[in-house]
């Protein structure tokens, strides 16, 4: 049991899917996992272990933005002994090549700042993918026939953003998406030895302003479980 995490020890398995919002966790673990336990509730941040084709795997809401991911990558990997995290989420869509529903496979993720800023202070460190991870998702990502891109994410703090200029350079500099996690979740599996990566689904958009209806977001938010699951036992 750790301050935001009421599992015992061996309740959380060694691969970790992270979802932002703890109710889809409930939903992946309930379609996707058999012999589901809910491991944690604290603070309603949901966490269920489950397995899928023999293997264990833990399905736990990450919270939206950096500090709240810090927290529970941070307890899962030294309480828990976490090896892989999986970050399952929704992105926002920032080149025209990049079309609501599309998955993108995080190789990078860009930050203007992280919770480990005051670990690397002057260091530009580059937070990226584990390339075993991101090989095998963007395989299995190619083979659903999922329009798949694989290349640098931005991980930003904040969903209103009042810097247009930010995502000006962004999209300058051929950054896929938006989202506010992966960053921190690379620091942390870089500092720790672990394998991590990032699969998102485009469900809106910054150049075309385009939103998923809420009711295509869980069929694409289920082939991203899928394919983070393929790609965790590849
Ligand atoms: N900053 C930002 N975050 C986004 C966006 N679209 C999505 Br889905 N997100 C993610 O969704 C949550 C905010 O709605 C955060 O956890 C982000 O990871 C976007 O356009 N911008």
């Amino acid at each position: 049991m750790t301050i935001h995490i009421g599992a015992e020890p061996g309740q959380i398995a060694e691969t970790v899917l992270l979802p932002g919002d703890p109710y889809r966790a409930k939903w992946a673990a309930e379609t996707f996992l058999k012999d589901v336990e809910c491991v944690n509730q604290v603070r309603g941040m949901l966490g269920f272990t489950g397995t899928w084709n023999g293997h264990r795997v833990t399905i736990h809401g990450s919270g939206m933005g950096m500090p709240s991911l810090s927290i529970y990558a941070n307890e899962l990997i030294t309480s828990y002994n976490a090896q892989t995290l999986i970050r399952i989420g929704s992105c926002g869509g920032m080149q025209k090549s990049v079309n609501v529903r599309d998955v993108i496979i995080a190789m990078t993720a860009t930050s203007i700042s992280t919770p480990s800023r005051g670990i690397f202070k002057e260091i530009n460190f580059a937070p990226c993918a584990d390339y075993g991870l991101l090989r095998a998702a963007a395989d299995a990502a190619v083979a659903r026939g999922t329009p798949t891109h694989v290349g640098g994410i931005y991980s930003s703090d904040v969903f209103y953003d009042e810097r247009p200029d930010l995502n000006e350079q962004m999209i300058r500099h051929g950054i896929l998406g938006v989202e506010m996690e992966a960053a921190e979740l690379y620091n942390l599996a870089a500092r720790h030895g672990r394998r991590a990566l990032a699969v998102l689904t485009v469900s809106d958009h910054l150049i075309t302003h385009e939103a998923l209806p809420s009711e295509d977001r869980e069929k694409t938010f289920g082939d991203m479980v899928e394919i983070a699951l393929e790609a965790a036992f590849a």
